[in-house]
């Protein structure tokens, strides 16, 4: 797998199962980045060397300086994007990216104000909006049809592989092009997405054990490489919680007994005439704190409001189960069996 035969891979790391990233470089000495590859956004942004002292979370990350690169273009647009923890704001500038071996001139932001919620938890510096361009703040081109566009991918597709086990080297994978046949077994079932230009499909229901109790009627999933944990309405994640067992902390996150964990029911999701079943391996993060086994549940409740809502959003611990293709010249999303 290299740029040479139309495929460029990225390695990724795994943080705890819950953080997959993976370098990229910017600017002339290249300036090395780590950023998550998200394919529910469509910008580029990492930390600012002017960022102001008052953001510690930008002083605990790599910052990007202008100065320093002689393909540093100045534009000095403002922007700002808002994610589902609060909002990122800055300025534009314009430099070389070089994503997979492939460089790109490339429209990013500089981040100036980085909340330290939830960034100063953050093992990246920033993040590489995979999604499509009408997704783009500002009408941005974003990276990937930035390198569509160059005509050296086999395919007009890439694919993400999030290990399942932080010891697993690497971590994960992005491949730009195609596939890695290494991270997956047999063929890839494909669903066209829903709507134009979105990583999103239809879902004909959830499942827990045997009994359809979700989504009856029919929603929206969100394939989201940038998310932690599957997010499903509120009211949903709620019932479903009480039918595992499982208890609410503070901040919204739920755990269940330890000793209880091999009982627990696999949760299937219908898409595209298809059954994708997670089992308590994959959605229970077994953790040890402080000498004691914690054991949360990796799923969150988020009321999205329509017209967008309501979706489940299928995150990292989905596609840790499922290598995932997302093609942009089809439309569709592919799913395989990860190993
Ligand atoms: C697989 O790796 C996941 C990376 C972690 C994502 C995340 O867990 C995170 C944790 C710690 C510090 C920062 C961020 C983080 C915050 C914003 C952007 C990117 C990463 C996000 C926490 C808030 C909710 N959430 C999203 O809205 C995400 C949803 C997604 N589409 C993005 O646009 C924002 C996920």
């Amino acid at each position: 797998l290299s740029p040479s035969n139309g495929t460029a891979p990225t390695p990724l790391t795994n943080y705890l199962d819950t953080q997959y990233y993976g370098e990229i470089s910017i600017g002339s000495p290249a300036q090395m980045f780590n950023v998550v590859f998200d394919t529910g956004s469509a910008n580029l942004w990492v930390p600012s060397y002017s960022c102001s002292p008052l953001y510690t979370a930008c002083f605990t990350h790599n910052r990007y300086d202008g100065s320093k690169s002689r393909t540093h273009i100045k534009n000095g647009t403002g922007f700002s994007i808002q994610y589902a923890s609060g909002n990122v704001r800055g300025f534009l500038s314009e430099d070389v990216v070089v994503v997979g071996g492939i460089p790109v001139v490339q429209v990013f932001a500089e981040a100036t104000a980085l909340p330290a919620i939830p960034f100063i938890f953050a093992k990246f510096d920033g993040v590489l909006g995979m999604g499509y361009p009408n997704v783009a703040i500002d009408g941005i081109t974003p990276v990937f049809d930035r390198i569509m566009s160059q005509h050296v991918l086999k395919e007009e597709v890439f694919s993400v592989y999030y290990s399942k086990d932080p010891m697993h080297k690497p971590g994960g994978e992005l491949v730009m092009g195609g596939t890695d046949p290494e991270y997956y077994t047999g063929t890839f079932n494909y669903m066209g997405t829903s709507e134009a230009g979105k990583w999103e499909v239809n879902m004909k229901g959830v499942t827990v054990g045997e009994e359809m109790l979700f989504c009856k009627e029919g929603c929206t999933a969100v394939i989201d490489t940038g998310s932690s944990y599957i997010t499903g309405p509120a009211s949903s994640v709620s019932v479903l919680m009480k039918t595992i067992g499982a208890t609410e902390l503070a901040e919204g996150g739920y755990t269940v007994n330890c000793d209880l964990v091999k009982s627990l029911p696999s949760v299937t999701f219908h898409l595209g005439g298809h059954e994708y079943s997670l089992t308590e391996e994959d959605y229970i993060l077994w953790q040890s704190q402080f000498g004691e086994d914690i054991c949360s549940v990796t799923f969150r409740g988020l009321d999205v409001p329509p017209p967008t809502g309501p979706i489940w959003i299928l995150g990292a611990n989905f596609i840790a189960r499922y290598y995932t293709e997302f093609d942009r010249r089809n439309n569709r999303i592919g799913f395989a069996t990860a190993v």
